[in-house]
């Protein structure tokens, strides 16, 4: 599609301040990972609270390729899906080989190929074009490493067909992971099915997306797997056998970071029920940032609860860890009072788009004072105005769009469905959040039963 002929979407502007409880499904990286160690698992387990978005629904294509059954409901909407993994999983015959479509999700680009190396056949993986600009080469070089074999062509990117030989040998790979974490999560998730297991050594600069690696580890221990990870930059998986069980879907922080976002953003309360009181969702670190920017921010049994009023601040940061809530939060310092200068995400350039790019191009067309840096953004006051606000197949980009438009009248978001990567239902999720005030009682300023559910 031409970017003529993508949908424009006219941004609410908040007239007041918004006072909402926003229920945010599911988490995207915890119900993909939980899916793919289901997969691996040695009997079937069960998912509650999975979400239900492209990125997953692209996963759970993907494992049925293998032969994965995948009892997910009629729409994915059983509130409890159940997986159970193949005595063995299994690709396509010469000629004819199972088929991934990766789309545009990390988590499927770089999770699957390590497993669709266990299988018995050839696999077959494409994906949306822009699939083909995102860092890949460093993963197949590893698997190759491990004893995988491989035939992309020499592009070292979709598309490329795995060789599946239903089983890996494994052992000591080294890799640099300084592009995406996400190669490094591919490799302990399956790694406990290689004949050796994995020893992944990083050889580089500082990794990204920490908390996701986190994640992972945390992950594969709760299936039963045994992760040494008390070395930085390595991990040593053990070959063992992966248990099915039941697993619980955290409600996905990064996602409810725009909601709390139109808190500061309109001086407003926005509360997100069922907020973990300790999670390694890199989302979490919302809680700081948002306070640094000048929001109220309390954690309590009831959700996180962020509160605007005090103004909207710039602040400097380091994102490494946490470079999933760029696009948010340079939203945010777009309507900041101060400069800011957020470093340490170089690598969003291989994200869905060039997330630096696009951010600088985008703000700076609506009148915003961005300067994108090697490492990062110089965000600067500025007043800005209407117009239209590209997103490139970026959820995060809608999402940022949509936050300043609440500020900013007569932004038009482009392709608003983009945000269905990882939260369906975004655009009402959105108007209910702000209309949710509106039906608090004038009396008590209690808000209504309903509040706004995803
Ligand atoms: O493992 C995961 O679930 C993810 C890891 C991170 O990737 P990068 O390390 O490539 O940033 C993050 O940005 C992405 O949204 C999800
Ligand atoms: C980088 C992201 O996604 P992916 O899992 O496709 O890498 C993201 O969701 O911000």
């Amino acid at each position: 599609m031409t970017s003529a002929e993508k949908t424009l979407w006219s941004a609410p502007s908040a007239h007041r301040p918004v006072t909402a409880d926003v229920r945010v499904p599911g988490s995207k990286s915890a119900t993909n990972r939980a899916l793919l160690l289901a997969a691996l698992g040695d009997s079937p387990s069960t998912i509650t609270g999975g979400l239900r978005a492209r990125d997953s629904v692209l996963m759970i294509g993907a494992l049925r390729a293998l032969g994965v059954e995948v009892d997910a409901g009629e729409d994915f909407d059983a509130p409890v899906w159940r997986i159970t993994p193949p005595a063995q999983l299994r690709g396509g015959d010469a000629g004819a080989p199972a088929k991934v479509d990766v789309g545009l999700a990390g988590t499927v680009m770089r999770f699957l190929p390590p497993v669709a190396a266990l299988a018995a056949g050839q696999v077959y993986f494409d994906g949306d074009p822009y699939a083909r600009a995102r860092p890949m080469g460093t993963l197949l070089q590893s698997l190759r490493d491990l004893g995988v074999r491989i035939d992309d062509g020499d592009r070292g990117t979709f598309p490329f067909l795995v060789e599946g030989a239903g089983q890996v040998a494994g052992g000591l790979v080294e890799l640099d992971a300084t592009a995406s974490s996400q190669f490094i999560s591919a490799l302990l998730l399956a790694g406990s099915r290689y004949l050796k297991g994995v020893e992944v050594r990083h050889v580089g600069g500082p990794i990204p997306s920490q908390p996701h690696i986190d994640m992972t580890v945390e992950f594969v221990r709760a299936a039963g797997g045994t992760v040494d990870a008390s070395e930085p930059g390595r991990w040593v998986v053990t070959p063992s056998v992966l248990r099915g069980r039941e697993w619980s879907i955290e409600p996905d922080l990064s996602n409810a970071a725009p909601f709390l976002a139109a808190a500061l953003v309109t001086g407003g309360t926005v509360t997100i029920p069922d907020w973990p009181a300790a999670t390694t969702q890199a989302g979490d670190a919302s809680r700081h940032l948002l306070r640094e920017m000048g929001a109220r921010v309390e954690l309590t049994p009831a959700g996180l609860t962020v509160s605007g009023g005090a103004g909207v601040h710039g602040m400097e940061a380091d994102l490494r860890d946490v470079g999933e809530l760029t696009p948010t939060l340079a939203a945010v310092a777009a309507l900041a009072d101060s400069p800011s200068r957020f470093t340490g995400i170089g690598h969003l350039r291989g994200h869905e788009t060039d997330r630096l790019a696009a951010l600088a191009r985008e703000i700076n067309g609506l009148g915003g004072d961005v300067v994108e840096e090697p490492d990062g953004l110089l965000i600067r006051p500025a007043k800005m105005h209407s117009g239209v606000f590209a997103t490139y197949d970026d959820h995060r980009m809608a999402t940022a769009g949509a936050v300043l438009g609440l500020a900013v009248p007569g932004v038009e978001v482009e392709d608003i469905a983009a945000t269905g990567k990882t939260l369906p239902d975004f655009p009402a999720m959105w108007a209910a959040m702000l209309d949710a005030d509106g039906d608090r009682d004038p009396a008590s300023g209690a808000p209504a039963p309903t509040g706004v559910h995803g």
